[in-house]
C-alpha cells in the first residue's frame, strides 16, 4: 500500500458508482502475417495530365470586411428630393448639405460600436435602453479585418483592395461590393472624394502607374463599364449604363447587352469616366443621407478588349475586376420617404434581401450539402448578374460599412448579424472555369468575361504543357512555364481573324476534355474504392490471424487441463483404494470414489453413467447402490469404486473395481449392488452387471468388511471376463443377509455370452462375531466358447451334498482355466476359524445364489439398473430378506430349506 495516501476518514464512507471501466484491451495485431501488397498512389502522371499548379489558397473564406465611418454629421432634417436630370453633382460636395438643410450636431456623441481588435467588434446598446430594452452587449469577430472610424482611404485599399487588384492584374477576377445601411460610407468608400479618393479611383491608379514591374504592361488596354440597376417608378428594375448617353441595355439572363465598354490607357482617363458616372447615377436626399443612392452601382474593369460586333478578341486573360456600391438599407422611420422614394427604399431593401438570401443559401448549402441550393438570383437583376459570384464559382469580398453612433444602432446591428454568417462562406468549391457552360461564357453583350474565355486559354495551355511534357521529359518546370508563357503572349499576339477558327477549336476541344475530365474523376473514385476494398482485407486478416492464434491457445489449455483431470483421477483412485484399505482412521468417514475412466483411442466414445447412493442410519446399517455403470468403448480400462463404513467400531468395505478392456464394440454395464448393514442385518447385494463388449476384460472386486463387537466381514468378489468379437452379457446378482441369526450370500443370475470369456469370481465371506470367524471362499470359473454358459452350470460343482473339505473352513476352488480364478478371499484372514458353515449351509448359499433375490427396499428404489420384481411378492420388512422368502421365491424343496436351517441354527448354537 501506498505510504504517501493518507488514511480514510472514519466519518466519511465513500461509494463509489459505476466505476471507471477499463476500455477493453485492443486485441494485438500480428501484422506480420499479412503480406497484403499496398496499393500505390492514384497514378496521376499516367492518367492525369499535369495540371498548372493553383496559386489561389484552398478552403479561402469569403472575406468580409468592416468599416465604421467616423460620427460627423447629423440626419439631414430637410431631404430634397433630386431626378436624374439634377445630376451632375460633384461627388466631392456630396458632403456638403443641401441648400435649406439643417444640420445639427449629434445629441448624443456616444457610440455603440467599439473595435476590439482587427477582426471583432463590440455592440453596444445605447444607454438610454437600458431601462426599458435590452443591454446586453453583442461581440462579432471573425472579420477579415475591422476598419475604425479613423481609418483613411488609402489603410482600406491597402488591405483590402489591394490584393484584389493584385489578382485581378495577375489574371484573376474578383468582386468587391459594398454592404451597408444607408449614409454609413459605401459611396464614399468605392468612389470617394477627389481629395480623398475611393477604392476605384485608387485601383485605376494602381493599375496604371503603381502597378509593379513584373505585372506593369503600358501596352495593356483596359477597359471600363459602369452602369446601375435601379427602379422604375418603383415596380421594375432597370438598367442605365451610366457611360453611354443614353443607350439602351437590357439583360439577358446573367450578361447585360449593350453595355458599353470604355477602353482606359490611363488613370486620369479612367478618373474622368468615375466622375461622368458618379455624376449620372441616381441619388436622392433623404433624413440619413444628403446623397443617397437609390440604385444599386456595378463598374467592371477588364482588360480584355470589348467584343466587336460578335468578333471576340482573345487577346485578354479574361480577368475582371467588379466593384459593387449597392444602395443602403432603409428604414421608413428613419429616413421617412414617401411616395417615390418609399418605392426606391421597397425595391433597394427587397435587392438586398435577395442578395443575403443568395449568400445565405450558398452557406447552407457548404455546410450541408444535401440541401440544395437556391436559385434566388433569379429575383432580381443584381443576382443574376452576379450569379457566378452567389454561387461560389468565383472569389469576392464584402466590405460592410457601418455607422457607430447610438441612433444607427439597430441599422448596425442589423447590418452584422445578417452579414458576419457569410464570412464561413468558403470558395473551396469554386468550380473549373473550364466546366461552366458555354452559354454563360459570354456574360455581357459587349465585353468578354474571364469564365468565358478562361476555358479555352486554359485548356490550350494544358495540352500545350501535355505536349511538351510528352517531347521533352527532361525539360524542367522553369523551362515549362516559360513555354506557358510563350504560349500565353503567343495567343495574346492573335489578331481578330485567327479568333474565329479559335473559338471553332474551342468548341470541339470542351466536349472532348469534359468526357476525359469524367473519365478521370471515374478512375479517381475507382481508385478510391479498391484502397478501401484493400484496407478492409487487411482488417478482415488480422482478425483472423489473431483467432487462429486464440484457437490455438484454448486447445493448449484445454490439453492441459485434460491432462490434469487424468491425472487427477488415476492418483485420486489409487490413494483413495490405498486409504481405505490402511488408513485406520476411515471408519469414521464414508468416502465414494467414482469409478476412473481412461479413454486412451479417440476414435471411439466412452459414456460413462455412474450413480451411488448411500443409506445409513442406526437401524437400517449401511446401503449401497450402485444403479447403473455403462461404457460404450472400445478399448478402455475400469476401476470401480470403493465404499467403507464404520459403525460402532465395525467397519464395511466394499471394493467393486471394474476393469473393461474391449476394441471395436461398445461395453455396457451396468452394475447394481446394495449393502445393507446394521446391527443386526449386514446385507450386500449386486445385483446387475451386464457387459457387453467383444473383447473385454473386466475385473470386479467386491469386498465387504465389517466389524461388529470386534467382528470382520468382508466380502470380495472380483469377476474378469475377457472376450474378443463377440457381445457378453452378464447378470449377476449377488445378495449376502447376514445378522447375529442367519447368514446368506446369494448370486441370483449370471450370463454370460461371450464366444470367449474368462471369468472369474471370488466371494469371500467372514463373519467374526465373538471373536468367532467364518469364511466362505468360492471359485468358480466358465470357460466358453462360442456358447453361452451361465452360473448354473457351476451348480454340480457347488454340490451342497458333498462333504466338506476341511472341518474348520468351507472353500470351493473350481479351476478350468489358469487364467480364471473365482475366490471369496478375506481381507483380515483369522488364523484359523473357529467356526465353519457347514455342507448344508454351502449347499444352500450354492442354491440361492442361482436365484433372483431382491431386497423391497430395492423395490422402492426402483430397480434402477436391475430387472423388476414381480408385484405378488410379499412386502419385507426394511433390509434383511429372510430366508423362507428366498426359498419360497425359488420354489426349494422344504427339506433342504428346513434341513439347511437347522443345520445354520445347530452350527451357531
Ligand atoms: N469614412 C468616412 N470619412 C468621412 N466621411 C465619410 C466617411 N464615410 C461616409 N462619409 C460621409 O458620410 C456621408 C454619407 O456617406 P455615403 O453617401 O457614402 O453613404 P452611403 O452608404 O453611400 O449612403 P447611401 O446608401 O444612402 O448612398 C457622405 O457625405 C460621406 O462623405
Amino acid at each position: 500500500m501506498d505510504s504517501n495516501t493518507s488514511p480514510p476518514c472514519p466519518g466519511i464512507i465513500t461509494v463509489r458508482r459505476n466505476p471507471p471501466r477499463r476500455a477493453r484491451a485492443t486485441p494485438q495485431m500480428t501484422p506480420k502475417s499479412f503480406d497484403l501488397p499496398e496499393i500505390s498512389v492514384f497514378p496521376n502522371d499516367d492518367v492525369l495530365p499535369p495540371q498548372k499548379p493553383s496559386t489561389s489558397p484552398e478552403n479561402e473564406n469569403l472575406k468580409v470586411f468592416l468599416r465604421i465611418r467616423p460620427l460627423s454629421s447629423s440626419p439631414i432634417q430637410a431631404p430634397r428630393v433630386r431626378g436624374k436630370s439634377a445630376w451632375p453633382q460633384n461627388p466631392a460636395k456630396k458632403n456638403v448639405p443641401a441648400a435649406g438643410a439643417k444640420i445639427s450636431k449629434s445629441k448624443n456623441s456616444s457610440t455603440c460600436v467599439t473595435v476590439n481588435d482587427s477582426q471583432s467588434v463590440t455592440l453596444s446598446t445605447p444607454v438610454s435602453w437600458h431601462e426599458s430594452k435590452r443591454i446586453k452587449s453583442e461581440t462579432y469577430g471573425g472579420f477579415s479585418h475591422v476598419f475604425s472610424s479613423g481609418s483613411s482611404q488609402f489603410q482600406v485599399y491597402e488591405r483590402m483592395m489591394k490584393p484584389l487588384v493584385e489578382e485581378f492584374l495577375g489574371g484573376k477576377s474578383g468582386m468587391l461590393a459594398a454592404l451597408g445601411p444607408s449614409g454609413s460610407g459605401k459611396t464614399h468608400t468605392v468612389f470617394g472624394t477627389p481629395r480623398d479618393p475611393g477604392m476605384v479611383p485608387l485601383a485605376l491608379r494602381h493599375i496604371f502607374e503603381d502597378a509593379e514591374p513584373h505585372v506593369k504592361q503600358p501596352s495593356r488596354t483596359f477597359y471600363m463599364s459602369i452602369f446601375e440597376i435601379c427602379s422604375e417608378r418603383g415596380k421594375a428594375e432597370k438598367l442605365f449604363d451610366l457611360l453611354s448617353d443614353g443607350g439602351e441595355i437590357s439583360m439577358q439572363q446573367s450578361s447585360v447587352k449593350g453595355l458599353k465598354e470604355v477602353p482606359i490607357s490611363n488613370k486620369e482617363q479612367a478618373e474622368s469616366l468615375i466622375a461622368q458616372a458618379t455624376l449620372k447615377r441616381a441619388t436622392a436626399m433623404t433624413n440619413t443621407n444628403s446623397q443617397s443612392s437609390r440604385s444599386q452601382c456595378i463598374i467592371n474593369i477588364c482588360d480584355a478588349p470589348p467584343k466587336c460586333k460578335g468578333v471576340v478578341n482573345p487577346k485578354s486573360n479574361s480577368a475582371v475586376l467588379t466593384i459593387i456600391d449597392l444602395a443602403g438599407a432603409e428604414r421608413e422611420k428613419r429616413t421617412g420617404n414617401q411616395g417615390a422614394r418609399l418605392h426606391e427604399s421597397n425595391f433597394i431593401n427587397n435587392t438586398l434581401m435577395v442578395f443575403g438570401l443568395c449568400l445565405r443559401s450558398l452557406l447552407e448549402h457548404q455546410k450541408n450539402r444535401k440541401k440544395p441550393l437556391q436559385k434566388h438570383f433569379q429575383s432580381s437583376m443584381l443576382t443574376r448578374y452576379l450569379r457566378d459570384y452567389l454561387e461560389g464559382k468565383k472569389r469576392m469580398s464584402l466590405i460592410l460599412t457601418a455607422k457607430p453612433g447610438e441612433e444607427d444602432y439597430l441599422d448596425t446591428s442589423y447590418l452584422l448579424r445578417q452579414a458576419s454568417p457569410y464570412m464561413q462562406i468558403k470558395y473551396n468549391e469554386v468550380e473549373p472555369s473550364n466546366i461552366v457552360p458555354k452559354k454563360r461564357h459570354y456574360q455581357g453583350s459587349s465585353i468578354m468575361d474571364d469564365s468565358k474565355l478562361s476555358p479555352l486559354s486554359e485548356n490550350l495551355k494544358r495540352m500545350r504543357l501535355v505536349s511538351e511534357h510528352t517531347k521533352q521529359n527532361d525539360k524542367n518546370s522553369a523551362e515549362e512555364r516559360e513555354n506557358i508563357t510563350e504560349d500565353s503572349s503567343a495567343l495574346g499576339k492573335l489578331d481578330v481573324n485567327s479568333s474565329v477558327s479559335l473559338k471553332s477549336e474551342f468548341d470541339r476541344q470542351v466536349p472532348s476534355e469534359r468526357s476525359h475530365i469524367i473519365m478521370q474523376n471515374f478512375a479517381k473514385v475507382i481508385w478510391n474504392v479498391l484502397k478501401q476494398y484493400n484496407s478492409k482485407l487487411k482488417v478482415a486478416e488480422m482478425e483472423i490471424e489473431s483467432l487462429k492464434e486464440s484457437i490455438v491457445n484454448e486447445k493448449t489449455k484445454y490439453w492441459k487441463i485434460e491432462t490434469q483431470l487424468n491425472e487427477f483421477k488415476a492418483n485420486c483412485t489409487c490413494c483413495k483404494v490405498g486409504n481405505i484399505k490402511n488408513d485406520p482412521e476411515y471408519c469414521s468417514s464414508v468416502s465414494l470414489v467414482q469409478p476412473h475412466i481412461a479413454e486412451q483411442q479417440e476414435t471411439f466414445h466412452s459414456e460413462s453413467s455412474f450413480l451411488a447412493r448411500v443409506d445409513q442410519s442406526d437401524e437400517d446399517g449401511l446401503v449401497l447402490s450402485t444403479s447403473c455403470t455403462q461404457l460404450c468403448s472400445e478399448n478402455s480400462d475400469r476401476e470401480a469404486f470403493s465404499l467403507t463404513k464404520p459403525e460402532h467400531h465395525s467397519a464395511s468395505e466394499v471394493d467393486d473395481g471394474s476393469k473393461i478392456l474391449s476394441e471395436s464394440s461398445d461395453a455396457q454395464s451396468s452394475s447394481d449392488a446394495r449393502l445393507d448393514h446394521s446391527d443386526e442385518r449386514p446385507t450386500l447385494g449386486t445385483s446387475c452387471t451386464q457387459p457387453d463388449a467383444n473383447m473385454s476384460d473386466r475385473k470386479l472386486s467386491t469386498s465387504l468388511l465389517n466389524a461388529e463387537d470386534h467382528n470382520t466381514l468382508e466380502v470380495e468378489a472380483v469377476r474378469k471376463r475377457s472376450s474378443e468379437s463377440f457381445d457378453a452379457q452378464s447378470l449377476s446378482e449377488v445378495r449376502l443377509d447376514l445378522s447375529d441369526e442367519e447368514l446368506t450370500l446369494g448370486t441370483s443370475c449370471s450370463q454370460l455370452d461371450c464366444e470367449k470369456s474368462d471369468r472369474e469370481i471370488s466371494i469371500s465371506l467372514s463373519k467374526a462375531e465373538d471373536h468367532n470367524a467364518s469364511e466362505i471362499e468360492a471359485v468358480r470359473k466358465i470357460p466358453s466358447e462360442l456358447f453361452v454358459s451361465s452360473s448354473s452350470t457351476e451348480d454340480d460343482k457347488l454340490d451342497p451334498l458333498s462333504p466338506p473339505k476341511d472341518a474348520s473352513s468351507t472353500k470351493i476352488d473350481n479351476l478350468v482355466d489358469p487364467r480364471d480364478k473365482i475366490g471369496v478371499d478375506i481381507s483380515r484372514k483369522p488364523p484359523k476359524p473357529k467356526r465353519t458353515l457347514m455342507p448344508s449351509s454351502s449347499m444352500l448359499s450354492r442354491d440361492l445364489s442361482t436365484f433372483d433375490l431382491c431386497d423391497e427396499s430395492e423395490k422402492s428404489k426402483g430397480n434402477r439398473g436391475t430387472r423388476k420384481l414381480s408385484a405378488h411378492e410379499p412386502q419385507r420388512s426394511n433390509g434383511s430378506i429372510s430366508l423362507l422368502h428366498l426359498l419360497q421365491c425359488v420354489d426349494l424343496p422344504l427339506w433342504n430349506v428346513s434341513s439347511a436351517l437347522q443345520l445354520q441354527l445347530a452350527n451357531y448354537r
